[in-house]
């Protein structure tokens, strides 16, 4: 399946230095993982980490798509970590902070995988759009935490502080037919808390969340699929539109709301998605 066509409802973080992690993700219902050799790796296990990924990599994730997450190339272990991502059977390498164009210049000159974003810094939500019109860039990942840091700002339930961040980024993102996932929910059994983070996310346009415990997958995998209710009125709009055009008519009324085309390319968009997420389980 085609990198950008693909769902990503549910990505979940998996530490590199963690095998039993690396081994349970394969059993997973997730559509993509980002292996990390980044925060959730000490500093005195970076390299190990490295090896112990490259060889769980060997073995077959299935069709969930494979994102490592390096260093920064600011760092002593980025640029050996984008030589060896190279080198991984993955899908594309994750760049954190990213602020500018020319960072994503430097990495490809080390890696030649396509590359995700990791959007957390207040420079890099304002040059969201140069970052995502680069060549290689494939995706963008939320990084909320570190955004909030960078910002001074608290954690609240309607994630005020966070909306221009986000809004630059989806702007970018649409702009720049990137993929963009929602950052993490830190509460990991706050299964209500989850739910309602990812469904404000599936609403702003978010194509999924990233996600840190197993107990997450099942929540942002219901909220970022087209629900049954969704399905059925999309598959209306597209006949009663058909019906219309057929009888000489540009406007069909479905529910009570008018139907265009627009609407219908809208309706289109879900049914696809729906299938796509039906070919991942076949
Ligand atoms: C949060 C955790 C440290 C909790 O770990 P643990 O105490 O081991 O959890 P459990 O005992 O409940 O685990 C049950 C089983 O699930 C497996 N497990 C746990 N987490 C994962 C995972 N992420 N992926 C795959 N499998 C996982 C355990 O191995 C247990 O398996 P089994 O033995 O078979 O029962 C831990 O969940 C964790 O480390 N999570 C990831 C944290 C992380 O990656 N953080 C960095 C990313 S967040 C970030 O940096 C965002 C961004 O940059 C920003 O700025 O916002
Ligand atoms: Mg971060």
């Amino acid at each position: 399946m085609d990198m950008q066509a693909r769902p990503y409802r549910s990505v979940l973080y998996i530490p590199g230095s963690k095998e039993r992690a690396l081994e349970k993700a394969r059993t997973l219902p997730i559509d993509a993982i980002i292996f990390d050799l980044e925060d959730a790796v000490a500093p005195g296990e970076k390299i190990a980490a490295r090896e112990t990924l490259k060889t769980a990599l060997t073995q077959s994730y299935g069709n969930r798509t494979r994102i490592v997450r390096i260093n920064g190339l600011d760092t002593e272990w980025g640029a050996d970590d984008a030589r060896a991502v190279n080198e991984m059977e993955c899908d594309a390498v994750l760049l954190p902070k990213v602020e500018s164009a020319a960072q994503l210049d430097e990495l490809a000159k080390l890696c030649d995988k396509p590359i995700w974003s990791m959007m957390e810094t207040p420079r890099g939500m304002l040059n969201a759009a140069e970052i995502g019109a680069h060549p290689k860039m494939a995706g963008m990942v939320m990084g909320t935490n570190d955004l909030a840091k960078e910002l001074n700002s608290r954690f609240r339930p309607d994630r005020l502080p966070m909306m221009p961040g986000l809004g630059l980024c989806l702007l970018a993102a649409k702009a720049t037919g990137c993929i963009i996932v929602d950052g993490v929910y830190n509460a990991f059994k706050d299964t209500e808390g989850l739910k309602a983070e990812c469904d404000q996310g599936r609403d702003m346009g978010m194509d999924g969340k990233t996600l840190i415990h197993p107990a997450q997958v099942d929540v942002a995998n219901d909220a970022f699929a087209p629900s049954a209710v969704e399905i059925d009125l999309a598959q209306r709009q597209i006949t009663a539109f058909e019906e219309t055009i057929a009888a000489g008519g540009g406007v069909a009324v479905v529910d009570g709301k008018i139907v265009e085309n627009l609407h219908v390319e809208t309706a289109k968009k879900t049914l696809a998605k729906a299938e796509a997420i039906a070919a991942l389980a076949e």
